[in-house]
């Protein structure tokens, strides 16, 4: 019996038989046509089997050579077919390294069963879907270093497929950089101009809907830039962003939200308070005008009668949070009845709370507005405990060594489980291009 490691797949012992059949025949023709010539017995039924045997070798190898193609989708394109041809050669390797194989007898030889592998290339070869049958459910995958097997691409999402027959891995080309760069206000706004005015692009792979968010990064992870970013298409949009900006610290937001609409603008505890007050009095007048609109069509939301989305930014909540636990009971479930108000029913109406901070523990915001809000960012390299608070335990984290801007991120839709994300990188003056904005339009 072969041992483990030199147990063959049933390819490979195929190859071994088709070739070895292939050698023989080959020397059979040889060695007729031999004879004949050196022995000039000039016996017909010599050459004529000589001939049929060539033929027959060539058809044979004609015939592996179309199946190949086939198996490897040569029909659409060559290099399609290599890159298949050799990622699949890859992860063959690594299932028979890692054991992840059924034992079955073939011929009376014992083979190494592998899982049928499909891989769906997308754009540019960036990104593809791999999905690999689900084999046997006493084997895990995980012991399967796909992404090592695959070596430039990078695992980004992995899930079972709906019918369990197959896990399914998002994976992308680690070589090519997802992020967009901007040099100027005119090119962040044609790209963003591309998208529907209620969509926001993200990178070049991902574009998401408004929805109330949580960003979490350290300090320099790139949170504010992401926003900046952010910010800037809202502001090129056909349709006007009632922004509003509460910035405890004082610090760039704030700067440039009072560029924006200084009226919508609070950094110290009692304005921002205030603030919200008349976010939520907008809501409250939103829903009236809905609620007649609603008559009409039951479902619709704010984006199907052209509304104005609003959008309330609470960066560093952490240092507003632990000035709020000092004062009043009244106040503290004040504040929070205008928060959870917002992060409940604001998705239909248009209007998102997006709370921005280092760190999202159950201490600094209260689990109920962290599991509402439905997109939740976190840039940079967090602790294993930041990625926890904000996606829940027993969710798999990309591991990266994430660059500035980049991070993960869930979305309804886009991204069930953790994904990874990376925001443009701009190369120009953010304040001037606000003002240039506000010059152009006189609405912001
Ligand atoms: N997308 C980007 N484009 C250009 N520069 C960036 C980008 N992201 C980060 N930077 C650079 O990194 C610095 C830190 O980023 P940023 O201020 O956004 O981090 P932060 O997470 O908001 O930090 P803090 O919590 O201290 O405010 C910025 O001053 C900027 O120079």
């Amino acid at each position: 019996m072969l041992s483990q490691s030199k147990l063959r797949t049933k390819r490979q012992q195929n190859a071994i038989l088709l070739y070895s059949s292939l050698l023989m025949l080959t020397v059979v023709a040889y060695s007729l046509n031999l004879i004949d010539s050196q022995l000039m017995l000039g016996v017909d039924q010599l050459k004529d089997m000589s001939t049929l045997i060539t033929r027959l070798v060539a058809v044979v190898v004609l015939f592996q050579a179309v199946v190949w193609l086939y198996r490897n989708k040569a029909y659409r394109g060559l290099k399609y077919a290599f890159n298949h041809y050799v990622n699949v050669l890859r992860l063959r390797r690594a299932f028979l390294d890692a054991n992840y194989f059924n034992k079955r007898l073939y011929l009376n030889t014992e083979i190494a069963e592998l899982p049928k592998i499909n891989i769906e290339f997308k754009t540019n070869f960036s990104n593809a879907i791999l999905s690999i049958e689900n084999i046997n459910i006493n084997k895990d995958i995980g012991d399967v270093s796909i992404s090592f097997a695959l070596k430039n691409f990078i695992v980004d999402r992995a899930y079972l497929s709906k019918n369990e027959n197959f896990f399914v891995f998002e994976i992308y080309d680690s070589t090519i950089d997802q992020q967009l760069k901007f040099n100027d206000l005119q090119a962040i706004r044609s790209y963003s101009l591309q998208l529907d005015d209620y969509t926001l692009v993200i990178d070049k792979s991902t574009n998401i809907s408004l929805y109330g968010t949580l960003l979490v990064g350290q300090t320099g992870s790139g949170k504010t830039y992401a926003l900046y970013s952010l910010i800037l298409q809202m502001l090129t949009k056909n349709v006007k962003y009632n922004i509003y900006f509460a910035d405890p610290k004082n610090s760039s937001l704030a700067v440039l939200g009072e560029r924006i609409s200084a009226e919508c603008t609070a950094t110290s505890m009692e304005d921002i308070i205030t603030l919200l007050q008349s976010f939520n009095k907008s809501m409250e007048d939103r829903k009236t005008e809905l609620k007649n609109k609603l008559n009409t069509k039951l479902e619709a939301t704010y984006a199907d009668f052209q509304y104005e989305p609003y959008i309330f930014i609470f960066d560093e909540f952490a240092s507003f949070q632990t000035v709020l636990q000092t004062m009043e009971k009244k106040k503290r479930d004040e504040v929070m009845k205008l928060m959870s108000q917002v992060v409940l029913q604001g998705r239909q109406l248009g209007f998102f709370l997006w709370i921005v901070m280092q760190k999202s523990d159950a201490t600094l915001l209260p689990t109920n507005l962290r599991e509402n809000l439905p997109v939740k960012f976190v840039l940079g390299n967090a602790e294993n405990q930041t990625y926890t608070t904000a996606f829940g335990t027993g969710v798999d984290i990309p591991s990266r060594d994430f660059n500035l801007g980049q991070g993960v991120f869930t979305c309804p839709i886009v991204a069930n489980t953790p994904k990874i994300c990376h925001f443009s990188y701009l190369d120009f003056d953010i304040l001037e291009a606000v003002t240039f904005l506000k010059k152009e339009r006189g609405v912001v």
